[in-house]
């Protein structure tokens, strides 16, 4: 089928879910259309960073897979736009829900559009014995290559492709755990994605409109744009720092900042009176007069353009550039599944633990920032430094032990 052909039936998944949602009306059909957008995240979000990187000449890699992040929180930012823009007066109630979650099928129909003037990956052809085809796609991407560099770049692919398709995927599974490089990989590709998820960023993404509806903000959403928007900024500086800075050396300053704005945050909820996520219907008018809540969103800044700029971004990075060709589908998909299972879990705890832990919100936001210092500690252990490396010689950081921990490569 191609990563082209799994892109589109991300693409449709996306497309009938959405239409689904907006026509549903009852719970059952709601739960089921969002069934069916849930499959197309797990697909999309498996598949767009493979076609990326399998398709960009190695020197990009890197960039060019944040630029995919920087996309999502782009389209993070114009979910809070459309909410705000859609809600009553502009449409009534019944039909402002249904516009917001069918028009969530309108970036997928032109992806699928634009897919269309796009090339299958060089590996996927040469997997399918079409050598011609890969090689002018190599040219494309590459730039300026000889018909030599060309051929180099093919036999490198085949190497993988061959070693690849004899493999059962049981044979798989046993490569990856039971060689060391390959563990490695996998360990550290799991630890940056489940930290990604397990500090608690998306319960910011997914309520808080909710939280500041509880400490008393009178236009709850648009505040909430300040968390998707900063979000976005902080991943485009990413862009740029990530093949200058190191990827071990902004995590090691990434990390501890974000413990720390939690640590803020948790000081300034403490400081404000908060209904509780099921009464905050409305706003705390009660709190309005207290200058704790624009001291709120400062931090929270503070721990989102922490987040953005570092555990944001590098994880689809890493786990698309640590892995061995031979293991590389199985590995990343399962460290994409890691993401999105903690992602699960953060995002259907937040309002029990706000509503039963001990401290509510500063509470759990307490233990957000523990996860952050437990996550610096595990990233200074095991985390090479592979700034300026080819994606062979990263093999051969993780061959023997975990590499050239703390050392500078450059
Ligand atoms: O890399 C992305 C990005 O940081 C998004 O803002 C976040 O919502 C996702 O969970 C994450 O995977």
């Amino acid at each position: 089928m191609g990563r082209k052909g799994v892109i589109y039936i991300a693409d449709a998944l996306f497309i009938v879910g959405a239409a689904w949602q907006a026509l549903s009306n009852s719970v059952a059909a709601m739960i089921a259309a969002r069934t069916v957008v849930g499959l197309g995240v797990g697909v999309g979000s498996l598949i767009v960073p493979l076609y990326i990187s399998e398709l960009s000449p190695p020197s990009h890699r890197g960039r060019l897979v944040i630029i995919n992040v920087l996309f999502i929180t782009f389209g993070q930012l114009i979910a809070y736009a459309l909410g705000i823009i859609l809600s009553p007066p502009t449409l009534s109630q019944d039909a402002s829900w249904r516009y917001m979650l069918g028009l969530g099928g309108l970036p997928a129909g032109l992806q699928a559009i634009i897919m269309v003037f796009m090339p299958e990956t060089p590996r996927w052809l040469l997997q399918h014995s079409r050598r011609n085809e890969a090689a002018k796609v190599i040219m494309k991407a590459y730039g300026s290559l000889t018909t030599r560099e060309v051929d180099q770049v093919i036999t490198g692919i085949e190497a993988g492709v061959s070693a690849d398709t004899s493999d059962t995927l049981t044979e798989k599974f046993k490569l990856l755990f039971s060689v060391g490089g390959n563990r490695r990989a996998l360990t550290i590709s799991c630890l940056l994605q489940g930290l990604q998820q397990a500090c608690g960023f998306n319960s910011l993404m997914y309520f808080s409109a909710t939280i500041f509806t509880m400490v008393g903000f009178e236009n709850p959403t648009a505040t909430a744009m300040v968390v998707a928007g900063t979000n976005m900024v902080a991943t485009a500086i990413a862009f740029n720092l990530i093949d200058r800075l190191g990827r071990r050396r902004i995590l090691l300053l990434s990390i501890p900042g974000m413990a720390i704005g939690l640590l803020l945050c948790a000081l300034a909820f403490s400081h404000l009176p908060m209904l509780t996520p099921v009464t905050a219907t409305t706003p705390n008018t009660a709190s309005i007069t207290n200058p704790w809540p624009p001291i709120l969103i400062l931090f929270m800044a503070l721990y989102v353009a922490s987040y953005a700029l570092g555990i944001g971004a590098i994880p689809w990075v890493v786990q698309s550039e640590f892995f061995p060709m031979r293991v590389r589908g199985l590995g990343t998909g399962m460290a994409t599944a890691t993401n999105w299972i903690l992602n699960f879990i953060v995002g259907a705890s937040f309002l029990p633990a706000v509503e039963l832990m001990y401290g509510g919100a500063a509470g759990l936001f307490v233990f957000y920032a523990l996860v952050c210092v437990t996550g610096t500690v595990a990233v200074w252990r095991v985390y090479p430094e592979t700034k300026g490396l080819r994606m062979e010689e990263i093999e051969e950081v993780l061959r023997e032990g975990w590499g050239n921990i703390g050392k500078r490569v450059d």
